[in-house]
């Protein structure tokens, strides 16, 4: 049967890939480890590729996001879990975020159905009834609820918020916002990306750390309304950018300049030529992707 195979160097990739027959379809896993949504998408892929035997024309492969972000950005990667689908050389499509269901039909779209003896039980390829996106301005469609209310835009099974789940369902958000705030040590909440800001404040924002060689993660809030809403009462801030460090909120644009203006060594142990910077740190500026 089909593995998931991870893929630990550039090099390993290129050769990787120009070894495929032009009719193999790839499907590359782009994944952080520190990521809990990309736990469950990893069984998911295992199980799935499970149902294809060894020889079909079908490969997996498992990228760190983070260890190889030049293929990363090569596929325009924003968020994980962030899976591509592409055949000869051509990207068919991208699938952002972890609904298990989504990435079946997807798989199954351009390879056809397995055998359907998957090792686990997945859930069956559907179309998903998606909600009305709230942000028509998402630019890679990246909507991550998977790991905390899986499958929450699929009518059938989505959570019912009327029936007094909501409480649990804030605690669920808020844990998951915490995690977030301290997914790398320096963190942007923007509109878009670094490189495609979709907002001036954002864009200025970027610019800023930039300037300063700062290293940060990034995470597009355009992508994830429960996201961008939740944490506006999390941490009682009403806008977009919001810079945190080390977990604890900075504030938008005007408080990180004026921070920069007014104290020369701010965020400095994070910037690339920082005194604190240990391993990496003379590498380029890390934007590391976080699932959204
Ligand atoms: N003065 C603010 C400007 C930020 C701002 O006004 N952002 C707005 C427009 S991009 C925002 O996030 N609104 C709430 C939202 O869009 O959810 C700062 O320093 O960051």
């Amino acid at each position: 049967m089909a593995t998931v195979q991870e893929v630990t160097s550039e090099s390993a990739f290129q050769s990787g890939i120009s070894s495929l027959p032009p009719s193999t379809l790839a499907v590359f896993y782009f994944h952080a480890p520190w990521a809990a949504p990309c736990k469950q998408m990893s069984v998911i892929l295992s199980t799935l590729a499970s149902t294809y035997p060894a020889n079909a024309p079908i490969t997996f492969l498992a990228l760190d996001a983070e260890e190889l972000p030049e293929i990363a950005e090569q596929y325009d990667v924003s968020a994980v879990p962030f899976i591509v689908l592409q055949r000869g050389g051509q990207v068919l499509e991208t699938v952002s975020g972890s609904d298990a269901a989504k990435v079946r039909a997807a798989v199954e779209k351009y390879a056809g159905a397995g055998s359907g003896e998957a090792k686990t039980s997945l859930p069956p390829a559907q179309t998903v009834n998606k909600p009305p996106q709230t942000n028509g301005a998402d630019t890679n469609g990246a909507k991550n609820l998977a790991g905390y209310a899986p499958n929450a835009s699929d009518p059938k099974t989505a959570p019912d918020y009327s029936s007094g789940d909501t409480e649990t369902n804030k605690e669920e958000l808020n844990t998951r916002l915490s995690e977030l705030v301290k997914a790398a040590p320096v963190m942007l909440f923007m509109k878009g990306t670094p490189s495609a800001p979709q907002c001036g404040f954002s864009r200025q924002t970027v610019g800023l750390l930039r300037e300063k060689g700062i290293r940060y993660g990034f995470f597009n809030i355009l992508a994830d309304d429960e996201v961008r809403q939740g944490l506006k009462e999390y941490s009682d801030w009403p806008t977009f950018p919001q810079l945190y460090v080390e977990g604890e909120l900075v504030g938008g644009l005007d408080i990180v300049r004026e921070e920069f203006e007014n104290d020369p060594e701010f965020l400095n142990e994070h910037s690339v030529n920082g005194q604190k910077g240990g391993p990496g740190a003379a590498s380029a500026q890390t934007q590391a992707p976080v699932a959204s």
